[in-house]
């Protein structure tokens, strides 16, 4: 049980189907520390254009600015978020609360035709709208055609159940939450298909002058994500990562050390892919931040801007 008081917490919360178990999820551990917690659930701009392509309208910060004026004016407490949607800088006035344990940060391969994207024959559709993924995607296959795909996970599953795509790559965290599991034919190597910064792992944001909640929220806290996180979101920082920039970036735990793999590619048409890899004994985020920045300078040694 927490020491910390019982609060009353309003979480405020994207109403995609993912965003809204995301939300459950940390709503029903903090009922467990005896906090008495209810969900308030909103659409942000990101949601109204999820038909377009995101690195056209805005990026990342579309999904979070309406939770952040929720909470500026007190309609709501914390904010839950997939950590890859959130800008590496928060707007003066906001934290991060606490990073929580993360699910298989992986890509997934889902198909009713192949097995795997290797068993995909050359000329085949692959669906994804990702950047990082087509530029990966074409680096592993480039006999392969890479085709936009747009919308919330439920709206993905039902356009590769049409029949336009071979296949589609997705988050495994993300079906793995919504009990979907079981459309997962194949999970990428990470260190081929590099995931997102932050990929599979919730981030809870806050008021920085709420320290009520900081405190109430540490249990949910799981330092190992949290300083992985840390190096991958320096790689991120660094390159002035954005929507438009495919950029990928991975961090796994060897024993005490930390192992970053990252990769970036030119936003514009088919240019170089630089890979990068670092690795450090990492015990708090400082280190991690270290880490993510000397992973930054050998991507930018090797071409990347
Ligand atoms: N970009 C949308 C998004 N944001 C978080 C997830 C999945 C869950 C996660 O990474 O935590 C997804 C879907 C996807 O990329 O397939």
């Amino acid at each position: 049980m927490s020491s910390s008081p019982s609060l009353r917490i309003v979480i405020a919360t994207r109403e995609s189907r993912l965003a809204l178990w995301q939300a459950e999820h940390v709503r029903s551990l903090l009922a467990k520390l005896g906090h008495q917690v209810e969900l308030l659930g909103m659409t942000t701009r990101g949601d109204q254009i999820l038909d377009r392509s995101l690195s056209k309208v805005g990026g990342k910060g579309l999904f979070v600015k309406e939770l952040e004026v929720a909470l500026e004016e007190g309609r709501a407490d914390i904010a839950v978020h997939s950590l890859k949607d959130v800008p590496m800088d928060l707007p003066e006035g906001f934290v991060l609360a606490c990073v929580m344990e993360r699910e298989d940060p992986r890509d997934a391969f889902v198909s009713n035709r192949y097995a795997t994207l290797a068993a995909v024959p050359d000329g085949g559709v692959i669906g994804t709208s990702s950047l990082r993924r087509t530029v990966l995607l074409r680096a592993l296959r480039p006999d392969l055609r890479i085709e936009p795909l747009r919308g919330n996970l439920d709206t993905r599953l039902r356009k590769l159940d049409e029949g336009q795509y071979d296949g589609i790559v997705l988050a495994a965290a993300g079906l793995i939450r919504l009990g979907l599991a079981e459309r997962i034919r194949a999970v990428f190597d990470p260190v081929a298909m590099r995931p997102a910064a932050g990929q599979g792992a919730l981030g809870i944001e806050v008021r920085a002058d709420r320290q009520d909640l900081i405190e109430a929220l540490a249990p949910l806290a799981h330092a190992p994500t949290w300083q992985a996180v840390t190096a991958e979101r320096a790689v991120s920082r660094g390159m002035g990562g954005s929507c438009s920039m495919p950029l990928a970036a991975f961090a796994q735990w060897d024993g005490t050390a930390l192992q970053l793999d990252a990769a970036w590619g030119a936003t514009e048409g088919p240019g170089p892919l630089v890979m990068a890899t670092g690795r450090a004994t990492v015990t708090n985020v400082a280190d991690a931040d270290a880490l993510g920045q000397e992973v930054v300078a050998r991507l930018r040694a090797g071409g990347a801007h």
